[in-house]
């Protein structure tokens, strides 16, 4: 309550009324607080993020959060927001259900920025639309004359325009980025500058070259029997390795529940076995590339801390095989880069198979290649999880996670760091879809379950100390001065730069990590045919074929 009001005659403007702290505030003798006269407008300036929308059903539980700190009188966050027993969408409707109107003027006027944005996006996203359909060739129906039938013209979809399209979606931006990186990896020497006359070049040791024609920078030869032999061969594993690595997702495949099917022994047509002399098909994933996954190690070449979470996971797998019903394990393992998070994952794996439970485990990380070095799936994979804004989940979709989900007990994420809280509430949902589980967690409740922690200490592949000192400080937000020379020496656009001889192991394998997709794109593209140039190859493109649900796509979709 105000005390201390102060009275007292004084020339000039009034003086605003002052309150003294409450008795026990540790500067209740020595300071007070002023009361701002009624037309005093204070303008909040709220440093990070924007506020989260109210409408995005995922964001709602910080919506409500935040508009209840920001507009609720509080001293306590723990306990003045919300009662222990709601959640904060009950607290917010409780607050509003009796707020002002002043309250709620604020609360439009903050959902206001979320609607001008959308507004916008909308905007810039149909004028693009115009302009490409404006750049799009309008064509008369039927290759008719169109004369006189203005009001029949409509744009026609056609490959070219189709292209025209996904080149008019790439920003020129990107591509600089692209192009200034090879440049780059020109003046340090990674690329020599004659990859882009590779296939000009190439003459191939045993092929019967029919015919070779010169188009722009890429030479172009018929093809010879043994090529056409190798891609079908090609095409027929490639087809194979997709439904090795998608059948629990395809019910089609689904054999585990149907008990007509155990057992049975199915006879090859005997045209279907390969020939014994046919050409081989090798992948470069099985030698050549980072994608190939990690091994497992003997338990017993584990360290220390490596050791303990794997003692921890089998002991949980061992009890759950023997009957028992221990509590869930959520489990944590923490180690900065290179420590053997991954590989004590592996060789847990390995004692699921040695149990013969390697069905109940699930493997998986955010991006395609963090998952192929655990042998698991991505995150959106196994959640089926889409890209699209609209979240909710088909009747289709729900039978296929149940089918997946069924005899899944554990779930192992590696590089769990690039999962964002959002994501991992979508994880959960889907998951609770599948495993059929009611009650739909929200992130904070998820992380707060995880008490179980092992961080691994002792780095495994690290073993440069300058290199190892800067993870260890980067891991926990202290990068210093001397980190970011040193990085700097490192650049190689910088005319200080290290001189480092990328024609000699070990930099001659080295990978090139970008977050940037037409990066990777160009720098792949060039870096492929150095290689083809290198093994005397011939680098044969073939073009992805999309489809939706086994069907090929029509050009509209
Ligand atoms: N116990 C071990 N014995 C032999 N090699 C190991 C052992 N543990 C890890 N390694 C090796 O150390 C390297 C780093 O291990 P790993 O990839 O598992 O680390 P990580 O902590 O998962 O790294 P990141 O966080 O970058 O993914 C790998 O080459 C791995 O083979």
């Amino acid at each position: 309550m105000p005390s201390g009001i102060h009275n007292r005659k004084r020339r000039g403007r009034p003086c605003h009324i002052r309150v003294r702290y409450l008795p026990g505030h540790p500067k209740a003798h020595t300071k007070q607080r002023i009361v701002r006269a009624a037309n005093h407008h204070t303008l909040p300036n709220f440093i990070g993020r924007y506020f989260a929308p109210r409408d995005d059903p995922d964001e709602y539980p910080m919506y409500c959060a935040s508009m209840l700190m920001l507009l609720k009188p509080w001293r306590c966050l723990e306990t003045d927001l919300k009662q222990p027993s709601q959640n904060w969408e009950s607290a917010f409707a409780d607050f509003l259900s009796t707020a002002p109107v002043e309250t709620k003027k604020i609360l439009s006027g903050i959902q206001y920025f979320h609607e001008c944005r959308a507004s916008a996006m909308r905007q810039t996203m149909s004028v693009e639309m115009v302009h490409t359909l404006e750049g799009m060739e309008l064509l008369p129906e039927d290759g008719v004359n169109d004369e006189g039938h203005e009001g029949e013209r409509q744009a026609m979809l056609t490959e070219e325009t189709l292209t025209d399209l996904v080149a008019s979606q790439q920003t020129t931006r990107e591509e600089w980025h692209g192009l200034l990186a090879i440049e780059a990896a020109k003046i340090a020497k990674i690329f020599d500058g004659s990859e882009s006359d590779l296939w000009n070049n190439i003459v191939g040791s045993n092929t019967t070259e029919i015919g070779t024609m010169q188009l722009g920078m890429h030479s172009v030869r018929m093809t010879t029997a043994e090529n056409l032999r190798n891609l079908l061969l090609w095409k027929e594993q490639m087809t194979e390795d997709v439904q090795k690595q998608n059948p629990a997702m395809d019910t089609a495949h689904t054999t585990l529940d149907n008990p007509a099917t155990h057992g049975d022994v199915e006879m090859m047509p005997s045209g279907e076995v390969p020939k014994p002399n046919s050409a081989t098909v090798r992948y470069l994933g099985d030698t050549e590339t980072s994608e190939e996954s990690l091994t497992a190690v003997d338990p017993t070449s584990l360290r220390y801390d490596q050791f303990r979470a794997y003692d921890i996971i089998t002991a949980h797998l061992d009890a759950t095989l023997a009957g028992q019903v221990p509590p869930p394990l959520r489990m944590l393992i923490h180690g900065e880069p290179g420590t053997g998070k991954s590989k004590a994952i592996q060789t847990a794996t390995e004692h699921f198979i040695h149990r013969g439970a390697r069905f109940m485990l699930q493997k998986s990380a955010y991006t395609g290649i963090a998952a192929s070095l655990i042998d698991g799936k991505t995150t959106h994979t196994i959640a089926m999880i889409s890209p699209r804004k609209d979240q909710s989940v088909s009747a289709e979709s729900k039978g296929k996670l149940q089918a997946h989900w069924k005899h899944i007990q554990y779930l192992v994420i590696d590089e769990v760091s690039m999962i964002s809280k959002s994501f991992l509430a979508k994880l959960s949902r889907n998951i609770s879809i599948g495993k059929m589980e009611d009650g739909i967690q929200t992130s904070r409740t998820i992380f707060e379950e995880f008490t179980t922690v092992v961080t691994l200490k002792e780095q495994m592949r690290v073993t440069d100390p300058v290199w190892q000192d800067f993870l260890q400080h980067l891991r926990v937000g202290q990068v210093q001065e001397r980190h970011i020379a040193m990085l700097w020496t490192l650049v190689l656009t910088n005319p200080k730069c290290v001189e480092t001889d990328f024609s000699s192991p070990p930099w001659n394998n080295a990978s090139l990590v970008t977050p940037r997709h037409r990066v990777h794109r160009i720098w792949n593209d060039v870096a492929l045919r150095k290689h083809g140039q290198e093994a005397q190859s011939i680098i044969l493109e073939c073009q992805a074929e999309d489809t939706i649900k086994g069907q090929p796509l029509t050009l509209r979709e």
